[in-house]
């Protein structure tokens, strides 16, 4: 097999589908429905400004209305969920993202709890969940969706390869693993109390990193000519974003790899205003 190392460019596919996005927002709004978005942050975490501030950029680009909510870190988990019921009824806001994390005074999972499932456009809500476990129509969660149309747009294909996934998350581990299963790989999932992880990975045609370390995988965790996917958003020592992926190390070795920045993040992004898009398509066609 041939090992060429080609970076999948997330940056570039997202534009891509934010300008399909674009196309989709100027057909709905000539039929009286403008896509919304309402991005509600607690606290003041910087990471968590920057991501946010990504997706009112992405919103702006494809022309969805936003709207975003700061709320103080000494919020109370009462008035989040008294925040959350109006956007619930808010007929401008097809979508509502509760930025994660939360500070500790309130429970995440009350939160994705009391968003109406229709307008939970993450995909984190427990009816979402059970839809996509189950089969369903759901809304897909944005990075592992984001990874599956990667995937796709480089012409990988998943029918009968090995998947291996690290981590095991409800936001990507867990939902990326159904995915790929769905597309007929055959998934194994290792986390952090797996034994001789390398003796996993280095079975994997598909890898998928989502431990949230920095360099977790280096080049003894993979096989000649496999596909690597990183989803890691780590820093390095010298304060750098980076992935769980040891890229330098990584990359010569593999057919396909995503960098970070410049990877999943993106893509996530991007699938955050397909399911607005389609929330919206939803209401219209109610219409
Ligand atoms: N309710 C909720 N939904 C989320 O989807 C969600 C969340 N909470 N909390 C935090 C994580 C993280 N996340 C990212 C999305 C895009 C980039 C992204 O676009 N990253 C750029 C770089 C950005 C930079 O420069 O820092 C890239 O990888 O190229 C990163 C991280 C969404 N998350
Ligand atoms: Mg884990």
């Amino acid at each position: 097999m041939v090992s060429r190392g080609e970076i999948i460019d997330g940056k570039g596919m997202a534009a891509e589908i934010r300008l399909e996005l674009k196309e989709k927002t100027e057909t709905l709004v000539q039929q009286g429905v403008r896509p919304g978005l309402a991005v509600v942050l607690v606290g003041e975490d910087s990471a968590s400004q920057t991501y946010v501030r990504g997706k009112i950029k992405a919103c702006n680009e494809v022309g969805v209305y936003s709207e975003l909510i700061q709320l103080p870190e000494d919020t109370s988990e009462k008035a989040l969920l008294a925040r959350i019921d109006q956007l619930n009824q808010d007929q401008s806001i097809h979508g509502i993202l509760v930025q994660l994390p939360l500070p500790a005074q309130i429970s995440p999972d009350r939160v994705i709890a009391a968003i109406d499932p229709e307008k939970d456009v993450d995909g984190f809500h427990p009816i979402q969940a059970g839809r996509l476990l189950t089969g369903l129509d759901a809304y897909l969660p944005c990075t592992p969706h984001g990874i599956l149309r990667m995937l796709k747009r480089s012409g990988i294909a998943l029918e009968g390869k090995h998947a291996v996934v690290v981590g095991r998350s409800n936001i990507v581990g867990k939902p990326v693993s159904l995915l790929l299963q769905r597309e007929n790989a055959t998934v194994t999932m290792c986390h952090s109390r797996t034994r001789e992880l390398s003796s996993y990975t280095r079975q994997a045609d598909i890898l998928v990193a989502a431990v949230g370390r920095y360099h977790m995988i280096g080049a003894e965790h993979v096989k000649e000519g496999a596909v690597v996917i990183d989803v890691g958003m780590n820093r390095s020592p010298e304060g750098k974003l980076a992935g769980d992926v040891d890229f330098e190390a990584v990359r010569p070795l593999v057919s396909h790899i995503t960098p970070v920045p410049g990877g999943v993040g993106p893509m996530t992004i991007a699938m955050l205003l397909y399911n607005t898009v389609q929330s919206a398509q939803r209401v219209a066609s109610l219409t």
